[in-house]
């Protein structure tokens, strides 16, 4: 007991949650659902399929518990929210192990009926881990938001069906994984399934360190990664906690059943996604057609909407990565379907690693002597 279940919802601190949420809603077929207001801050929720977003703001000036944070970080990511099967039992480890409990545990209810919710700090900059655990909720989100209508101008885009969130990537300060790894064992029972040491490992290419930490059940899957420093250049992971303000979300990866029609569709509304050579899909069809696997999709499409991917004897994944989703080079999005296949995509390592590079070429963050003289 004391387990996670599934990712709850994810949670971002904005400065105005309107903009950002109909952003989303327009890029990622999302929809607005619920909201929330209070004297001090608003909250937007908008859902496709199970994923959720919530998009948090302030209401007035100087709010002192989120003033530094928007400070630091800007636009981010703030809570990452577990389902939990017995939230005390996960509190009670929290608190030995000498984590701060930011909220302690509460019944919070309406109408619709209960939950218990707890707050706690992560070991990850700062964001922090709403632990959910369900009495007998049968409304449409959490105790105390209220239903809200679609953006009208939302609505009639054309539809884009996502599932649930994949995964979610912690960028870390170099040499901290195993005190991260040890912190999530010890507090949400998350196990490492496995870990490179050198995500890519080719000599032309930035080594990343990383280590998928899952449930039980696997149906959580957080991805913890780290730099490995090499001089006179800023990798990505560099990158992003130097313009993040330290540890944080990097990436979020949304299932999708078909990933062809979702990137499709996103793509003629004008989501930016990150671009692949044509030289990579000459090589995929070229080890494609030395294996008997049967792929359903039309690889000339794989190829006109740059999708990435993977495959081994038994299945296949395809993935796709957008350019950073605000001002700062910090959080990018994924888009992943899986068919018989629940590694990561670690053919798709190279290309996505030296899209990566090359976005960041073009920003000039990336060579170390372009750094702006303050
Ligand atoms: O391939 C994926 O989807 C991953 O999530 C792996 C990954 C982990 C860390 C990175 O900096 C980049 C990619
Ligand atoms: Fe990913």
């Amino acid at each position: 007991m004391g387990e996670v279940e599934h990712f709850h919802h994810v949670s971002f601190l904005v400065s105005n949650s309107l903009q950002a949420a109909f952003w989303y809603c327009c890029n990622f077929g999302f929809a607005r659902f619920a909201e929330k207001q209070t004297d001090k801050f608003v909250e937007i929720a908008v859902k496709n399929g199970k994923a959720i977003f919530v998009f948090k703001s302030a209401l007035r000036p100087n709010v002192a518990e989120i003033k530094e944070d928007i400070i630091c970080h800007g636009d981010f990511i703030k809570d990452v929210a577990f389902m939990v099967d017995d939230i005390e039992c996960v509190v009670e480890r929290i608190s030995k192990l000498g984590a701060r409990i930011l909220s302690s545990i509460e019944k919070i209810f309406d109408e619709k009926g209960s939950v218990l919710s707890a707050k706690v700090e992560s070991c990850c900059g700062r964001l922090v881990h709403t632990l959910i655990q369900n009495i007998d909720y049968t409304g449409i989100f959490i105790p105390g938001y209220k239903p809200t209508d679609n953006f009208k101008f939302a609505n009639s885009l054309l539809p884009v069906r996502l599932n649930f969130i994949d995964h979610v990537v912690e960028s870390h300060p170099p040499g901290t994984l195993d005190d991260v790894a040890e912190w999530y064992k010890e507090t949400l029972r998350l196990k490492r399934f496995w870990s490179v040491d050198d995500l890519y490992s080719d000599k032309s290419l930035l080594p990343v360190k990383g280590w998928l930490l899952n449930d039980s059940k696997r149906t959580t899957q957080l991805m913890i990664a780290e730099p490995i420093i090499k001089k006179g250049v800023r990798g990505q992971h560099e990158e992003f906690q130097e313009y993040h303000g330290g540890a944080g979300i990097q990436h979020i990866a949304l299932n999708v059943t078909n990933i062809v029609d979702a990137i499709d569709t996103m793509k003629r509304q004008g989501a930016d996604f990150l671009s692949i050579p044509d030289t990579y899909y000459d090589q995929l069809e070229e080890r494609l057609g030395k294996t008997k696997l049967k792929v359903e999709e039309n690889l000339k499409e794989i190829r006109r909407l740059k999708i990435l991917m993977d495959f081994d004897e038994k299945g296949y994944l395809l993935q796709i990565f957008t350019k950073p989703v605000q001002d700062r080079p910090t959080l990018f999005i994924e888009i992943i379907q899986r068919r018989n296949f629940d590694g990561f995509g670690a053919g798709n390592f190279k290309a996505l690693f030296a899209a990566i590079e090359e976005e960041q070429k073009r920003r000039k963050t990336f060579f170390l002597e372009n750094e702006p003289k303050i």
